[in-house]
């Protein structure tokens, strides 16, 4: 993978890096003040001075900026980390572990590993300060100086205090902003889900009159009718298309034609109850699923509608309409029990009524009756 450019890489810098270079710089100024106390109680020559400084003061900046120019910020971070605890290895064997010096170095530095590398980080600590160790017993014998004096103590529990401060509420800001990222990741989340809502209903939907689509009707149908066969109920198809309506569009236009169908969807859910169907197949064409309604109720129903339509009076800005209807009826299970034999027979008594002269009902049965 190519790397960013110089330009980009110095701008970007890794949370961890950051993170650990705040924390750092401030908890090595603090721990440079505890060392020093202990130096000065032991009289450690000018060389422990130079080193502590160097490592104290000198060492932090050097790690940011190492890390900083990294290809890979956070492993060249991690890298620091075992070299911080290499280096903290390397001060307590040499100064014959001193209790709250080794406490406090090893407190912190087996932290930091734990936070970054879960459970296995407490091994790597290990390893790290057993190199450190290691280290300084390859060049001088190790020796045993415990005792810290009253001064160093306070100032390794007031160092660790504070480190721990620091820690805490690095914490803290995390979990606040990875809350602040949850709540707006749960808010897109619902946005998108209610634009699926809105998507699945418009893909059901005929835009121009609201009602249900021919799809709609071909998930339900099926289900509809295997429901009434099993009780033993019946269930009605009404296929109605308006006549002459090539001439409405024709005569008004396009957009009064387009208020006819409007007209007509309205009716039509002014009549259905809540457990039927009603669906736009296209066109002029419309189709009523009225469920568990026996075929002769079915018609009287389809009846009722036609004449409410005949009746109806379609106002536009220009002129006010009127219009007809033909409707075939068909049943299961007096037609078929099969959703799309259904939707034939129904389509047949439209054929039906409209060869017979339009504005009326037809009933698709073994013997076909108008009215
Ligand atoms: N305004 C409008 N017209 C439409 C729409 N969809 C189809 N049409 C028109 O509906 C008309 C259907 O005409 P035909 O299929 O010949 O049927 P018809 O004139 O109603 O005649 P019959 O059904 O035999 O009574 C055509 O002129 C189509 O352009 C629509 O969404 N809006």
């Amino acid at each position: 993978m190519k790397s960013p450019p110089e330009s980009t890489r110095r701008e970007s810098v890794h949370w961890t890096v950051r993170m650990n270079r705040r924390n750092r710089s401030a908890s090595y100024v603090l721990l440079f003040v505890a060392l020093g106390s202990h130096l000065l109680t032991i009289g450690a020559p000018a060389w422990g001075w130079v080193a502590l400084a160097l490592n104290y003061l000198v060492y932090p900046h050097l790690a940011y900026w190492r890390a900083r120019r990294a290809d890979d910020q956070r492993r060249a971070e991690m890298h620091n980390m075992d070299a911080d605890i290499v280096l903290a290895g390397m001060w307590v064997s040499a100064l014959g572990f001193p209790l709250w010096i080794t406490f406090i170095l090893c407190a912190s530095g087996c932290i930091n590993m734990v936070v970054f590398h879960g459970g296995r980080g407490g091994v790597r600590f290990l390893l790290n300060i057993g190199v450190g160790i290691a280290l300084v017993a390859l060049a001088v014998p190790l020796h045993w100086h415990p005792e810290t004096d009253l001064r160093t103590t306070a100032l390794c529990m007031a160092a660790l205090g504070l480190y721990l401060f620091a820690f805490a509420r690095d914490g803290y800001e995390r979990a606040i902003a990875q809350h602040a990222v949850h709540a707006q990741l749960r808010g897109q989340f619902d946005e998108i889900r209610s634009l699926q809502a809105q998507l699945r209903e418009q893909a059901l939907r005929d835009p121009l009159t609201g009602l249900f689509n021919r799809r709609h009707l071909d998930t339900v149908l099926a289900p509809m009718l295997e429901r009434c066969a099993s009780q033993g109920a019946s269930l009605s198809l009404l296929m109605i298309d308006i006549d002459h309506f090539k001439r409405v569009n024709d005569t008004h236009g396009h957009a009064a034609g387009d208020a006819v169908l409007q007209a007509l969807a309205q009716l039509l859910l002014r009549h259905v109850r809540p457990q039927d169907v009603a669906c736009r197949l296209g066109g002029e064409e419309f189709m009523l699923v009225l469920d568990n309604t026996p075929v002769a109720v079915a018609a009287q129903r389809a009846q009722v509608l036609r004449q409410a339509f005949e009746a109806l009076r379609v106002r536009t800005v220009e002129c006010e309409l009127a219009a007809t209807l033909s409707c075939g009826v068909a049943a299961c299970p007096d037609s078929s029990q099969e959703p799309r034999a259904l939707v034939v027979c129904a389509d047949q008594a439209l054929y039906a009524a409209k060869k017979q002269g339009r504005n009326r009902v037809v009933v698709h049965a073994p013997q076909a009756r108008g009215f």
